[in-house]
């Protein structure tokens, strides 16, 4: 069934930590990404959102279930298949801040262009390369001259995204890219997210917050203890959320007022959750 799939994740779970501090915490997670797809992935804090990214990078391994990039089944790999298949960089990811992916040593150019430089790339095409992603993310190529340091968190951010755009991935993954960011460079970051989601990039978009993911997203899930509680179209989930938990979400996404709730009505979500989880 994996057919127009870019990414097919299927009853997905996951146990991290030893002994009695062993916790699932990834609980039979099933979604698709279709090529060209932007798909927001929400839920709050200790949900399993990265957790859900790590597994699709085989950073951890899955306890059971099924993760495929176009069609390859990726669950039963080797370590050094992993490895290889993160070389390769058919699935890229980017951190919430970008001085996790951009040495603070090198000008920007060099990380940019560095996955090219590792496979072999020549250099004048690997300058040419860089030029174009630095435009394709909105940045002046003369950029590619500067240090990190140099630069706003905003800049950096879509630097690490073109550093990731670079190798053509087949799925970007971008945990919280902008919750470490003021509101003009989240605006910027954004904007650029916009503009992926009109190109052919199939993408991920991780976040705390549905208001950030509601703009740039066509399909957003909801996660919720583990679980995907919500999958449908991104205006379906802000205005007829299905489930309980949804919205309580939205009422707490102070960009989302339509959907703004208030105390009496918190509290009687809460207890419709409650009820729904038995
Ligand atoms: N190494 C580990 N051992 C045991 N439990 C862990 C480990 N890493 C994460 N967890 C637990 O797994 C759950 C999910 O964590 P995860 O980081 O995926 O959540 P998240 O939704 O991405 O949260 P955040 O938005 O804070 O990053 C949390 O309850 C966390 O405490």
């Amino acid at each position: 069934m994996s057919g127009d799939s870019v990414l097919q994740v299927r009853d997905l779970d996951v146990h991290l930590g030893r002994g009695t501090a062993r916790q699932h915490v990834i609980r039979g997670a099933t979604f698709r990404l279709r090529p060209g797809e932007a798909v927001g992935l929400i839920g709050e804090t200790g949900s399993g959102k990265s957790t859900i990214a790590r597994a699709i990078l085989g950073l951890v391994r899955p306890s059971g279930g099924s993760v495929q990039v176009d069609g390859h089944e990726l669950v039963q790999r080797s370590a050094r298949a992993w490895r290889r298949l993160r070389r390769e960089g058919a699935v890229q990811y980017v951190f919430q801040d970008p001085l996790r992916s951009l040495d603070p040593d090198h000008r920007v150019g060099d990380s940019v262009g560095e996955p090219l430089r590792i496979r072999g790339v020549a250099s004048a095409e690997v300058r040419e390369r860089v030029a174009e992603e630095l435009r394709r993310v909105n940045l002046d190529p003369a950029l590619a001259d500067r240090f990190p340091s140099e630069l706003s968190g905003g800049q950096r951010q879509r630097i690490a995204i073109a550093r990731a755009l670079i190798t053509r991935p087949r799925v970007l993954i971008l945990d919280e890219p902008v919750s470490a960011l003021d509101s003009a460079n989240r605006v910027a970051v954004l904007r650029l997210l916009e503009q992926l989601r009109a190109s052919d990039v199939t993408l991920l978009f991780i976040s705390h917050d549905l208001g950030s993911v509601a703009g740039v997203t066509d399909r957003t899930l909801v996660l919720h203890e583990g679980r995907i509680v919500e999958d449908g179209p991104t205006s379906r989930v802000v205005n007829a959320p299905a489930h309980p938990y949804t919205r309580l979400l939205i009422g707490s996404a102070p960009t989302l007022r339509s959907g703004a709730i208030d105390a009496e009505e918190r509290a009687l979500l809460r207890a419709e959750l409650a009820a729904s989880e038995g």
